[in-house]
């Protein structure tokens, strides 16, 4: 099995517990002290005012805030056909289970702000919640030392732009647990716990969101950026390249993974890499996630090799590059997401593809999704039993009861009909 980077979720897990009962108990006070230590600032209050967002909406440059409506626009575009119906499953006459969705009534959503912001992260998150119904969102973000403590004005321009008026200016652990245990700001503000926390962050945001799952839902783990391209002699090692360093830019911790049938390529790519990086701006990030044991080249002796490698890493990312890329895709079962040939870089799905970029990392691609409309839903099964339905079935529940050796439970039926009967014991 391919490692994943050193530093990792449950390598942290033990530091970010004191944080989140920190502020469990001393609350916003304590979120400030946290600010000040990792963000390096410390803001009046944590409450973006509402006037702010649209402040800042206003002083977006106008090229971004086209960029953001595309994105916005794809993505809802997407999602709406996310939506599920209720479905009313007549088992017997007289008898249905009807399954309803029911969106989750307040949820907080993360946006990171440390290495990088992400307002694209913003819309990742509110698009799905928008569009399953949910009623309550609240979304976090780290301060910013040069914006005086408020998370980063893309952020709030983003906010804007999709309707939410609840931001607060926090990042990692302790936001995590201020959405989960709710607080009050300095200037009296009351930000109420939410059932549930979604979004991307670094591996501290992704520890706290492990320790306080079960008191909040949580969406899949959707940790520290991973790219595996698998590629044939066909692809371009100019692009695979670019591919593997744009999502090593995010984090020393990054995973670029290149696997391929071809050493001509693997080759190729290397060198590419070294011109590449040499001339792009986050060169010291990248190239630290690019040597550290996350990141390589895997050479297999087919396609079909191959696509048990990918499956078995089960990447947040996976970039097909091979001939017949739509057939390749269509055997890999594991990964967060997948990019089809050439034209789809992993770069147009961050933004502009109108799919999720919130997605599982670190191996959480065999049993988990991106996030979706299906994310913020609940399945609420409606059963609703008629007496003569009942009855025709009351035999065999009594019977499975007493297998069970939970009689009561077969008394709870016979009773309906008069025909309890009292146990030795
Ligand atoms: N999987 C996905 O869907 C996805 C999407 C976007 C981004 N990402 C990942 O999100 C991450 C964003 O990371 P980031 O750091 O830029 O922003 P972030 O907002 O996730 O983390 C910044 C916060 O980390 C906390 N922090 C920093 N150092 C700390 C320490 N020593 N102890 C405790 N807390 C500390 C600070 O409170 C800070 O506010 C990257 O790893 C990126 O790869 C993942
Ligand atoms: N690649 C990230 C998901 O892991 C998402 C992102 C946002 N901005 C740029 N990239
Ligand atoms: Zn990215």
């Amino acid at each position: 099995m391919l490692p994943r980077a050193e530093m990792n979720v449950d390598a942290v897990v033990e530091r970010v517990r004191p944080i989140v009962d920190d502020v469990r108990d001393r609350g916003v006070e304590a979120v400030l002290e946290y600010g000040e230590r990792f963000d390096g600032v410390r803001s009046e209050s944590v409450r973006v005012p509402f006037a702010a967002l649209r402040e800042a909406l206003d002083a977006t440059d106008p090229q971004v805030r086209a960029a953001l409506e595309t994105s916005i626009e794809r993505a809802r575009a997407v999602h709406a056909d996310q939506r599920r119906t209720d479905t009313t499953t007549q088992v017997v006459p007289g008898g249905t289970v009807t399954e309803r969705w029911v969106p989750v009534a307040r949820v907080g959503l993360y946006a990171p702000g440390g290495l990088a912001v992400y307002p694209s992260s913003v819309v990742m998150n509110v698009v799905p919640a928008q569009a399953a119904g949910v009623d309550g969102l609240v979304v976090c973000s780290p301060p910013q030392r040069e914006f005086g403590g408020r998370p980063h004005p893309l952020i709030l321009a983003a906010a804007a732009l999709l309707g939410v008026d609840e931001v607060w200016g926090v990042g990692g652990a302790q936001a995590v647990a201020l959405l989960a245990h709710g607080g009050v700001d300095t200037d009296g503000a009351e930000l109420e716990p939410v059932d549930m926390v979604t979004g991307p962050g670094n591996v501290y945001v992704t520890a706290a969101k492990r320790v306080l799952r079960g008191r909040i839902g949580i969406d899949s783990e959707a940790g520290t950026t991973e790219i595996a391209v698998l590629a044939d002699h066909t692809a371009d090692p100019v692009h695979v390249a670019a591919d593997l360093i744009s999502q090593a830019e995010h984090d020393p911790s990054a995973a670029s993974v290149l696997v391929t049938t071809s050493v001509e390529l693997a080759d190729a790519v290397d060198a590419e890499l070294a011109t590449q990086v040499a001339s792009t701006k986050h060169d010291e990030r990248i190239r630290t996630a690019l040597a550290g044991q996350q990141s390589g080249t895997i050479l297999v002796a087919d396609l079909d090799a191959g696509i048990r490698v990918v499956d078995a890493y089960a990447a947040e990312h996976l970039e097909i590059q091979t001939q017949d890329a739509a057939g390749v895709a269509a055997r890999v079962r594991n990964a967060g997401a997948i990019f089809v040939g050439p034209h789809s870089p992993v770069s147009l799905g961050d933004y502009c593809a109108g799919s999720n970029h919130v997605l599982p990392t670190a191996g959480c691609a065999r049993h988990s999704s991106g996030l979706s409309v299906q994310t913020f839903l609940r399945g609420i099964h409606v059963v609703d039993y008629s007496a003569d339905a009942l009855r025709d079935v009351a035999d065999q529940v009594v019977a499975l009861a007493e297998a069970e050796d939970l009689p009561a439970h077969g008394q709870a039926v016979a009773a309906r009909f008069g025909t309890r009967k009292e146990w030795s014991r």
